[in-house]
């Protein structure tokens, strides 16, 4: 039986993780963890869920949570999951990380920690969008230069990062399979006299509003036709299901950063 812990439990994410977890096969809650101050600290992780008391309460400190668990799951805030990760290397504990919005430094502190650790990292645990980050890029290679990528993503109007973390490793997918970066052509924001649109631009907008659960539409403009490939999360329970089925199957892999692709058995 795997023990999990969840970071952010009282979250939009972390909540519904709970509940999923209490009922699924072979894997089981330990922990939950919460920043100091925060109003879940302190509560039975059944009643915040809205199932019966559990006997596992919401804790303030990670290594406490730590000390009880195989594997901790992380849906929290970018500085909140790398302390996270600190704590989890020095007591040899797997982690997976839901969590968006890690600067290019935070990114690379966690492929340092993941030598140590094993740990999934993957901004959209969904199995569609991550089917959609590979075959994204066969269509990307087979249209070539010649069609504009276009990425729209829309959230509900709480969510802190932009754009989301799936709408960048789609667009990252699109670059990779064009043999560029994202860093040189990705465009995130048009006002003004701009001129014609650069042929290899990849353009990314951002959505706000509402309760939208999270949509991605990628664009491929030709002249004369186009493609729409649209992904649209009902709920946040595929997530949350990604994010389970990724607990159960890091703990005991050696030490390395793995995304969904690993856990789905669908990596290249
Ligand atoms: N990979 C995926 O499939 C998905 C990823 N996400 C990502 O997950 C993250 C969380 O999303 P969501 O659940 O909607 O956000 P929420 O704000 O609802 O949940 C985050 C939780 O983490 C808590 N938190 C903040 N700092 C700490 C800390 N230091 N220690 C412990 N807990 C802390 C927050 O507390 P407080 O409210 O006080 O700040 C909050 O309860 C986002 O980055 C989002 O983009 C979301 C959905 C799917
Ligand atoms: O904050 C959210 O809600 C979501 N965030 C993830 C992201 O940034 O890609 C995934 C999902 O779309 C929901």
């Amino acid at each position: 039986m795997v023990r999990a812990a969840v970071a952010g439990i009282g979250g939009r994410m972390g909540s519904r993780i709970a509940q999923i977890l209490g009922q699924t096969e072979g894997i089981t809650l330990v922990g939950g963890l919460e920043r100091p101050g925060h109003a879940a600290v302190g509560c039975d992780v059944g009643a915040l869920s809205g199932t019966r008391p559990s006997g596992v309460v919401v804790e303030d400190t990670v290594e406490r949570v730590l000390e009880r668990c195989d594997v901790l799951i992380d849906f929290t805030v970018p500085e909140a999951s790398l302390n996270h990760m600190k704590a989890a290397a020095a007591a040899g504990r797997a982690m997976v990380i839901g969590t968006t919005g890690f600067s290019p430094d935070q990114q690379e502190s966690i492929r340092t920690l993941a030598q140590k650790i094993a740990c999934v990292l993957a901004p959209n645990m969904s199995v569609g969008v991550n089917v959609l980050f590979k075959v994204l890029r066969d269509i990307a290679r087979l249209l070539g230069p010649d069609y504009d990528v276009e990425i729209v993503e829309a959230h509900h109007r709480f969510k802190k990062d932009a754009p989301s973390g799936t709408a960048l490793k789609l667009a990252d997918a699109v670059a990779q399979a064009r043999g560029c970066t994202l860093e040189d052509v990705g465009v995130y924001a048009r006002h003004g006299l701009i001129g014609e649109r650069p042929r290899e631009a990849i353009g990314i907008q951002t959505l706000r509003g509402g309760d939208v659960v999270g949509e991605h539409t990628v664009f491929f403009y030709g002249m004369g036709e186009r493609i729409e490939v649209t992904h649209r999360a009902h709920s946040r329970d595929n997530f949350a299901r990604g994010a389970i089925t990724a607990a159960k199957w890091v703990v005991g892999k050696p030490a390395g950063l793995y995304s969904m692709l690993d856990v789905l058995g669908i990596a290249d």
